[in-house]
Parts: structure tokens; sequence; C-alpha cells
């Protein structure tokens, strides 16, 4: 709506009338008897000795009157039960409020229903409904709940009027709608308040007269229109707009359910959420209102003490605007486009184009045209996109012919997001944090348009992105915490600690950092739980046979969810061979699991490919567990370092097996602690094969662009030949068979005064290997403690004295932190505040 649309001449404005306060109750506020009750109870809080009560029908009659009118012309006999339904509804409500005195109120009712039961006999004999009959009809639910609520409020005490708008009120019809004729209306007006003194007055809402006299309505919504022309001509100090929400919400709430009320808005604000779909309040209905500058407030009949939404009050002060207040968006539009190097520098062409497509009567949503001129871009109705296609065709016929335009196009299945807020104005960056946010969840932008205003930034999106674009936007102004879905594969011992550690976290970060870090499936080689915002909490007691990663992967990477990731804590080849999809996907990958790291050369290549496409994969636990080492080591490279060689104990089960190990307990009791304390791979042969530990070896090499696999790693394996091919229990059962080996080759070290530690080396010329060593008593790996891990990197600025990273380098709960820090870092990269 513009500021220049027709307003209240000065001549018919009242003074405003400080005392008097205009309200507007909507037809969920008049749903039945206890409703209008509540309403009276509303008013009689309000301070103020005058009132003015603009009504609409009681919930449901407009269309119920509609649907009478339909079935009487089509002959439908149907109505007449119907008819006497809403009769009946009518008079019991009344029954209700009014009791005793309801006698002449329901005469007067059944009368009106009478007339109606006339009118519908003689359309169901024409056949035909006349503009008069329809518009007629529609409107008198509003004439009938305007009088049940004056009666009652005089029942109640208070001195109170009823007018029915059709008396005062004149109206011509434009393209816009209905046009009050100020003039008349408002002479009218004051004609009928002389004679009509209580300071109470309840008016009809939606219904009106032309200027023949002919009973019509205002369109849909109308009766927020109605309200804001009889607070202008009753010179009202200010309107309050009463219905079922906590005032105007940040965004649609069905497809962002943290939308949060908003406190004020300006009237620019209000109509440029309203033009973009926000349940608001109807631009035309501000006209009025704007035109007197009259302060207005939405507020919740069913929750009145809730102050709803200002708008066009007293400005907010000195305190610092949210650059964006609230975001809405319109659907099933289309994006018509027209193209071509004859358009540079013609004068004239965007205004042939638009008055073409104003000749058929096609309405543009959005503008957009790039400073080459070698396009213009708008957006229309998708209703209204082949018409719109056919008039720019009809009106550049010969430019067609002729080359000049080289096409006109147009893509359906569009939906227009729309930024909105005064704070934007002159404040750099908000175009760049919406721009990002949608970037970030991989959604493509067709057009863009901000005015010179800068109150509004829209873009045009693929209509399937509508959900996960206003969410993801949403967030990016923390209208909303940033929501990510989570996916967790593997709740084993270290997916557990993490399921633990994020629900423990979940409300600190939701309130300190806006992250809402929503777990919302599970999924092992047997078990699947999908789940939605309650938390993984006893998912095994709600999840289903069968892991299926495809049923979870479509669940994780939900449509109303703006990020999705994935962590993988299984060790499984077949879960890391996933990883390149889910990166394709958009799907970020957080995971401990070392088969991707150190698996197949083309398949890493293959995931780094996809992650450097957008979606994030990190996997700092993969070598550490919780020790910074691959972020260490990228710092390193990233600012110009090269890596000469890295050594070092790699694994905290084999670091804790030779630091406790002293003869005096089997080592096979030692192991089977170890797995018992989470230490060890599900399979303990990964640690005491090496292989482990050559995982991390080709994965750190691979980080310093050292071209190796896993068959390049010289490994000594402890595991005897014999028990290599046994199942897990079999080897863990036969492990004492390998006691005698180990305990005579720790004392023969012993007694040459060394100490034995499996090392990982990996030279400057990428040979790399593990193995048993016998070291030294004083060297540096011979005094770690527990399961630390030792990791030396020896660079070109560290040459002399290496850079060391060093500590606990397993266990669950280490490890799950590790873990729980990518998933933050990944969060961190979409938005989060931390
Ligand atoms: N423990 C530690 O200290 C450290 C561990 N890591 C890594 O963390 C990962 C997890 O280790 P940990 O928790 O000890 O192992 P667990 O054996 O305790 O847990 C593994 C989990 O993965 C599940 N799983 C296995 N295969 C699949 C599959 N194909 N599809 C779906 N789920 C599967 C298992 O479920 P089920 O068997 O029921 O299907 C189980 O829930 C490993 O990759 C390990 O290398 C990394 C650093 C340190
Ligand atoms: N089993 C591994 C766990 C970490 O990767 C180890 O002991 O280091």
């Amino acid at each position: 709506m513009s500021r220049n649309a027709p307003a209240l001449p000065a001549a018919a404005v009242p003074a405003a009338a400080a005392s008097c306060a205009a309200h507007k109750f909507g037809g969920s506020s008049l749903a039945n008897a206890s409703c209008f009750c509540r309403v009276a109870a509303i008013l009689a809080a309000q301070p103020g000795p005058q009132q003015l009560v603009v009504v609409s029908a009681m919930r449901g009659t407009t269309d119920a009157l509609i649907a009478l009118a339909d079935a009487a012309v089509r002959g439908d006999g149907g109505w007449k039960g119907a008819h006497a339904a809403l009769r009946e509804r009518h008079l019991a409500a009344t029954r209700d409020l009014l009791g005793d005195d309801a006698d002449a109120t329901l005469a007067w009712l059944d009368h009106g229903f009478t007339d109606l039961a006339n009118l519908l006999a003689a359309l169901a004999v024409l056949g035909t409904p006349s503009r008069e009959a329809a518009e007629a009809i529609q409107g008198l639910g509003e004439v009938w709940s305007a009088r049940m609520l004056s009666d009652f409020l005089t029942r109640e005490g208070h001195d109170c009027a009823c007018l029915d708008a059709r008396d005062v009120l004149v109206v011509g019809h434009g393209e816009l709608g209905a046009v009050v004729d100020w003039e008349t209306s408002s002479a009218r007006y004051a004609d009928w308040r002389a004679r009509h003194p209580p300071p109470w007055l309840v008016v009809t809402g939606f219904v009106a007269r032309t200027r023949e006299g002919r009973a019509t309505v205002l369109g849909r919504n109308g009766s927020d229109y109605s309200a804001a022309i009889f607070a202008a001509l009753a010179g009202a100090s200010e309107l309050t707009l009463w219905g079922d929400t906590d005032g105007v919400l940040s965004a649609d709430p069905r497809l962002v359910p943290d939308a949060v009320p908003l406190a004020a808005l300006s009237y620019d604000e209000a109509c440029e959420l309203a033009y973009f779909g926000a349940k608001v309040i109807h631009p035309q209905t501000l006209t009025p209102v704007i035109a007197r500058g009259l302060p207005v407030r939405i507020r919740n009949t069913f929750r009145p003490e809730h102050a709803g939404t200002a708008i066009g009050g007293p400005a907010e002060g000195d305190a610092p605007r949210p650059p964006v207040k609230g975001l809405s968006v319109v659907r099933d539009l289309a994006v018509l486009t027209l193209e071509g190097a004859g358009m540079i520098g013609v004068p004239g062409t965007a205004e042939r184009a638009f008055g073409a497509l104003h000749a058929a009567s096609v309405s543009v949503v959005m503008i957009s045209q790039g400073s080459s001129e070698h396009s213009i871009c708008c957006v229309v109705r998708e209703a209204d996109s082949a018409r719109a296609e056919a008039a720019l065709r009809r009106a550049f016929v010969a430019e067609l012919a002729r080359g000049e335009i080289a096409s006109v196009g147009v893509a359906a299945g569009i939906s227009v997001l729309a930024a909105v807020g005064d704070g934007m104005a002159g404040q750099p960056g908000v175009a760049a944090r919406l721009f990002g946010a949608l970037a970030r969840c991989g959604i493509n932008i067709r057009a863009i348009a901000q005015g010179a205003s800068e109150r509004n930034i829209s873009v045009a999106v693929d209509a399937a992105d509508t959900a996960r674009a206003l969410r993801a936007a949403h967030a990016a102004f923390w209208l909303s915490p940033q929501t990510v879905s989570i996916g967790l594969v593997g709740p084993g011992k270290v997916g557990a600690a993490l399921l633990a550690q994020l629900e423990a976290a979940r409300a600190r970060l939701l309130r300190e950092h806006q992250l809402d870090l929503r777990v919302r499936a599970v999924a092992t080689r047997g078990l699947l739980w999908l789940g939605e915002a309650d938390g993984a909490a006893a998912w095994q007691d709600r999840a289903s046979e069968g892991g299926d990663l495809d049923a979870f992967t479509r669940h994780v990477q939900a449509e109303h969810l703006p990020h999705a990731l994935v962590v993988d804590c299984s060790a499984s080849d077949a879960v890391a061979a996933r990883y390149a999809d889910w990166l394709a996907a958009g799907i970020h990958v957080v995971t401990p699991n070392k088969h991707a790291g150190a698996g197949p050369r083309e398949r890493w290549q293959a995931i780094r490919a996809a992650s450097a496409r957008g979606a994030r994969f990190r996997y700092e636990a993969t070598v550490g567990a919780g020790l910074p080492v691959i972020s260490t080591l990228r710092d390193l490279l990233d600012t110009g370092d090269e890596l000469l060689a890295a050594e070092g104990i790699f694994s905290g089960t084999l670091a804790w097996l030779f630091n406790r190990y002293d003869g005096s307990v089997p080592f096979s009791a030692l192991v089977h602690e170890a797995h018992a304390l989470g230490y060890t791979e599900p399979d303990p042969r990964d640690d005491l094969s090496g292989t482990d530990v050559a995982r991390k070896l080709v994965i750190l090499a691979r980080e310093a662009g050292v071209d190796l696999d896993l068959a390049d790693v010289a490994v000594e394996s402890l595991v005897p030949a014999s028990l290599r091919a046994a199942s897990v229990e079999e080897f863990m059962h036969r492990l004492s068979e390998f006691d005698a080996a180990i305990a005579a080759r720790h004392a023969r070290t012993r007694d040459a005064g060394r100490v034995l530690r499996y090392v990982a080396r990996l030279d400057r010329d990428g040979r790399a290997s593990v193995g048993l060593d016998e070291l030294p008593a004083d060297h540096a790996f011979a005094h770690l403690r527990l399961t630390d891990n030792i990791v030396q990197f020896s660079t070109r600025r560290y040459r002399d004295n290496p850079l060391v990273v060093q500590g606990p380098g397993a266990g669950p709960e280490v490890t799950a932190a590790g873990v729980f820090a990518d998933v933050l870092r990944v969060a961190a990269t979409l938005g989060a505040r931390l």
C-alpha cells in the first residue's frame, strides 16, 4: 500500500476525542456466548468513558451465509436445514447471554432470520443471485452479532447504542476495492451520533451502503477496515484489533514455530509485512489510521494480559533497532523475464512492458532490473503468468521477430521472501546476512529487489525452498535460534556419550547462543529412531527394526529445518561410503570414524570435493579423540608452514597398555580392561594390529598433502597370525595365548634399560611406519600417563624443537567432546553466535 492512498480529507477529520477508544473484535472472539462475555469483560476493564466497538460476525457465520445463498441459487433444498442451524446458533447464544431479558432480542433475530429465509426462497426461484442480494446476505452476520453484543452490554449496565453501519457508511468501488465517501459518511455519522448519544457504541463491521443506496460489503477482512473507518469518523485516540494471536509475529508460525510476537511496528513495517502475506492487518485497513496518525494495537482476546503489538505508536526511542523486524512470504508466484540486447539504452521499454501487464490486469509483485538493461525481470502471481507472458509477447512482437528481444520466459513455482524492518536503512551487512543465510543452506536466489527506502529486501526462491529459506533467514536475524537437525549413526560408547553431552548442553546453548542442536534421528545396524523436537532420550524404546539409512537421511534433511548434520560414530566403512552423497546433498558430516580419512584415495577425494561445494566435513576426533591434532596441523599449513615429519604415540589404547604393563598382570587382562573402559576400537585387533594407528597416520599425512594410502604404511602387528581370522569374541577369549610372547619381549626390553612404546612415524619423504619401539627410559615418549597421546610436528618453523600436542587420546567422554566441538564449529560456520 502506498502512503499516497486516498485518505480521510482534512475537513472530515474530527478533532481527536482523547477519551474515545475504538476496538474491533473478530469472529473467533465472538464464537459463542462465553466469548461475548469475555469481550464484555475486556471492554469493562478499558479506561475512559467512551468505547466504540466494531464487530465481525460470530465465527463461521459469513461462510455459512455465502454457502446458504449458493445452495439456494443452485436449487439445493438443503439450505433450509443450514438456515435453521444458523438461526438456532444465534438464538441459543442470545438466550445464554440475556436469560430472562432475551425476548426482545430473540424476536428481532427471529424476524431477521425470517427475512433471510424469504430472500433465500426467492433466490431459489430466480436461480441467479443479484449482486445486491448476495452482498446483503453476506453482511447479515455482523448485523446480528452487533445487536447481540449491544443488548448484552446494555444488560450489563453500560449505556450503549447499536449502529448498523449501512445507515452511515457510504462507499464506492475502485480498483483496490471499497472507497469511502468520507464527506457523506462523516456527515451521516455526526447526524446519527447526535440522535444516539450513549458513550458506548457497537457498530457492525464489514457492511456499508453504496452511493446508490444498495447494501454492500467491504471485502474479506472488511471488519478491520470498518474499524479503522469508524475510529477515524469518531475521532478515536487509538484502535485495538482483538483477535486470537498475541499480536503480529515475526513470521508465519506454521512455517517458523519459533516465531516471536513483535512488541512494536511502524506503519510502514506493518504495511510491508502485510503486503508480503503476513497475517498482520490488511494494508488498505491502515489507510484511515495512517492519515490520522492513530496508533493501532493488535491484541489477543483470549490473553488480554498480553500487551500485543503496537503499530504506529510513538517512536521507539534511542534503543538500538533490530535491522529486521519480521519476515514474510508470498507463495504461488512466477518469475517473468524479458531479455535481449535490443533493450539496452532504449527509453520506454520498461513502460511498455509494465503497460502491457497493466492492460492485461496483471499485478506485479516484485521488479528487478540489472544496470546492464539487458533484461527486465518481475514476479507475478502464478495464476496470472500465462496471461502476463502472452501480454509481453504481444507488446514486443516486432522486437521478438527482429531478434532485438531474445526471449520472454516464465519460471513458475516461485515464492518471494521479504525481510522487513525500518532499522535496516543505512545499516551495512543486512543483505549479506540474508544472502549468506540462504547460501549456507544451499538455497538458490532467483531474483532480488530492494527499494531505496531500504525497508524491505525481497528475494525470489524456488517454492520447494520456502520453509527452509524462511527459517534460515529468521535465525540469521536472531529472531529465532539457529536450528540444526542432527542424525546420529552409531550410538555406541562414543555416540552414547555424545548424546548425553548434547542433552546436557542443549538448554544452555539455546539460552546463551540461540543454537538449537536437535537430535532427530538415531541409527544402528539394526535399529532406527526418527523423532522431532522432543529429544533423543530413551530413543531405543521408540526405535523400529532395521537401521534404514535412506529413511534416516530423508528425515534428518527435513524440509522445514534449514541445516542438517549427520554425526557418524560408527566404525563402519559402509557408513563412510555415504559421506560424499550426504555432503553433495548439503548435509554436514562430523565423525570420529577413520574409514573415510584413511579409506580408498578416490573416495577420500570425492568426499573432499563434495565438501568444497558448501556442506562442512569435520573429523578432528579421528586422530587425537578430543585433542586438537588436525586443527593444529591445519593452522600450521594454512599460515604457510610446511610439515617435515610427524612422530608420536597415536593410540590411546596402546599408550595405556604399555604405560600400565610391568609384567605383574597378564597383558590380556589389561586389554580386557582397556576394552571395558571404551579405549579400544569396537574390534580391539584394530588397535593391537597397528591398523588404527596406521589409519591416523594416513589421515595426518593426507591433511599435509602427502599422497599416502594405508597399504603404504609399514605396520608391525601385535596380533598373532593364529588370531587374525577369529571373531571378536573368540579373539578376546583366546587373547591370553598371546601373553607369554609379550611378557618375554617386555622383560628383554626392561633388562636393556629401555621401555616398549608403539610409535608412528612419517618422514619428509613420505615414508610411514607404525610399530613397537624399544625406547631409552628417558625418552619423551616414555613418560606419558594413562591414555596420553603425543604428536610431534617437525615443520620448517618448528625444525629444531618440534611442536607438541599431548593429552588423553582415547575414551568415550573425551572423544565425544572432540566430536561435539566439531559440531559447534560447523554450527559457527552456519551463523551461530559461539
Ligand atoms: N573409543 C574411543 O576412544 C575413540 C573412538 N573413535 C572412533 O569412534 C567410533 C565409535 O567408537 P565406539 O563408540 O567405541 O564404538 P562402539 O562399538 O561402542 O559403537 C559403534 C556404534 O556404531 C554402530 N554401527 C556399526 N556399524 C554400523 C552401521 N553399518 N550402520 C549403523 N550403525 C553402525 C553400532 O551399532 P550396532 O553394532 O548395534 O549396529 C554402535 O552403535 C569408531 O569409529 C572409533 O574409531 C575415535 C577416537 C577415540
Ligand atoms: N582405539 C583408539 C581410539 C581412538 O582413536 C585408541 O586407542 O587410540
